[in-house]
């Protein structure tokens, strides 16, 4: 029997109306029966899209070659890097505002269909950083890298190539000081713009190798590939800037090893614990002298912003990074009230049930996982042991989503969700989603 031949568009271009955004940053388009996911596309355009992506299945990937009808929304590409084919700035192609539509679009959709959050408008809020609407120079934290050829910059969109183009999200002082820095043929670098101006670079032997071939790879394996290069990865060598990098947030200055975690954008770090703050004040039934668990909870930030609103309260910081765990101290008071745990959160859990070491369950947990999200096993230990709030930062919708499923499959009340665009021309959002727990009713 001649088996059946699979479905390849690669190479076609076709004409195609875009529809809404969808999770990852592509616009969706249908084309005899299939979906078209489409890079560099907006709402509402007639667009060229030639496929480069077709795994055979009900969907395929394209990229917008050519715009017939544009879009309102469509605005001219703010980063240089982006336009010469970089992964970052995807969103660079359309106007501010509309980005933020678009985003809050995805992060209802997601918080809809795989939250299971059904009150949710077709749309969530998505605010600017603490009024901070600028859509270059955002950025305090970059990773570039350099090439055979020295010269730094950032990889090309699903690619291990080098892009040298000028990179506008980072602070224009960061680019200055790699480039002054002259690290030399594959080399990793760290620039990092501290709150009292100093810029930081450090710089180590790339361990995913630059080249010139694209870079096929699923993306599912993209978190065990970064672990990976993570545990081969080299020391960070110092070449500018004190050793430790000054942030300031609520009157409380943290001294952080450069490769320490910080959120990237300047504003982002005072807007969410703002945020926080607020969501602990409202949290039901809290005691007067709360167990709070800060999970993934980097140097603190957030344990910070909840001792603000509850001095009483005895808070465990569980983070993975030993850089950052040793900065909690640089800030808060390490004591009976603020325990650093060093540990990934899994662990923490399966040690801490009953608790009985750090005063019993959580009354309130907030976290901040990074982009896979914390998973079904470590919110379910949550949502059984935790008496009052769940508080979830997270920079995936679908991730953000399927924590936060866990709880309302388990009873929990959805008090609030949004995002925050803290991450300007891209796709990606930060979603801040507050639960409450139905033993708090
Ligand atoms: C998005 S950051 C948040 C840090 C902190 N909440 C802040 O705002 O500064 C996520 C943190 O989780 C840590 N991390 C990653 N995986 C972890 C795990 N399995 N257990 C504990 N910490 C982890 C990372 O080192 C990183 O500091």
């Amino acid at each position: 029997m001649t088996p059946p031949t699979r479905t390849d568009w690669t190479g076609r271009v076709l004409r195609l109306r875009i529809e809404g955004p969808a999770q990852g940053g592509e616009f969706v388009a249908r084309h005899s029966g299939r979906v078209v996911f489409c890079r560099g596309g907006i709402t509402g355009e007639l667009a060229e899209v030639v496929i480069d992506d077709d795994p055979g299945r009900a969907f395929c990937r394209g990229t917008v070659t050519r715009v017939l009808e544009p879009s309102p929304d469509r605005v001219d590409p703010v980063c240089p890097a982006a336009a010469a084919g970089a992964g970052c700035c995807d969103w660079s192609h359309i106007g501010p505002s509309a980005a933020r539509v678009f985003a809050g679009t995805v992060l209802a959709d997601q918080a809809r269909r795989i939250g299971r959050i059904q009150s949710v408008p077709d749309r969530l809020s998505v605010e600017v950083p603490g009024g901070d609407d600028a859509t270059t120079g955002w950025r305090t934290v970059a990773r570039w890298v350099t090439g055979d050829d020295g010269v730094p910059g950032v990889r090309r969109s699903r690619s291990r190539e080098v892009v040298t183009h000028p990179c506008v999200q980072a602070d224009p002082r960061i680019g200055e000081a790699i480039r002054a820095a002259g690290v030399g043929p594959h080399r990793e670098i760290l620039g990092v713009l501290g709150d009292d101006g100093q810029v930081h670079v450090a710089h180590r032997p790339v361990t995913d190798p630059v080249s010139r071939g694209r870079d096929r790879r699923s993306r599912r394996g993209a978190a065990t590939r970064a672990r990976a290069r993570a545990s081969r990865a080299g020391r960070w060598e110092h070449v500018s800037g004190a050793p430790t990098v000054s942030r300031t947030v609520g009157g409380r200055t943290w001294r952080l090893p450069v490769d320490a975690f910080w959120q990237a954008h300047r504003s982002a770090a005072a807007h969410y614990s703002d945020l926080v703050r607020g969501a602990v004040s409202g949290a039901p039934a809290l005691p007067g002298d709360p167990v709070v668990w800060d999970l993934y909870g980097g140097a603190g930030l957030f344990s910070a912003a909840v001792l603000d609103v509850v001095p009483r309260a005895r808070v465990t910081v569980v983070e993975s990074s030993r850089a950052s765990l040793e900065a909690v101290g640089s800030a808060l008071e390490i004591g009976p009230a603020v325990v650093p745990v060093a540990s990934r959160v899994e662990q923490f859990l399966e040690r801490s049930s009953g608790a009985a070491d750090r005063g019993g369950d959580p009354d309130l947990v907030i976290l901040d996982p990074p982009r896979g999200g914390a998973g079904i096993e470590v919110m379910t230990a949550l949502a059984r042991g935790t008496a009052s709030r769940i508080i979830h930062v997270g920079c995936d919708p679908a991730s953000l989503a399927r924590d936060v499923g866990v709880l309302v499959s388990a009873g929990w009340t959805p008090a609030g969700i949004q995002g925050v665009a803290a991450f300007p021309a891209t796709h990606h959002v930060e979603g801040l989603a507050v639960l409450d727990s139905p033993r708090a009713r």
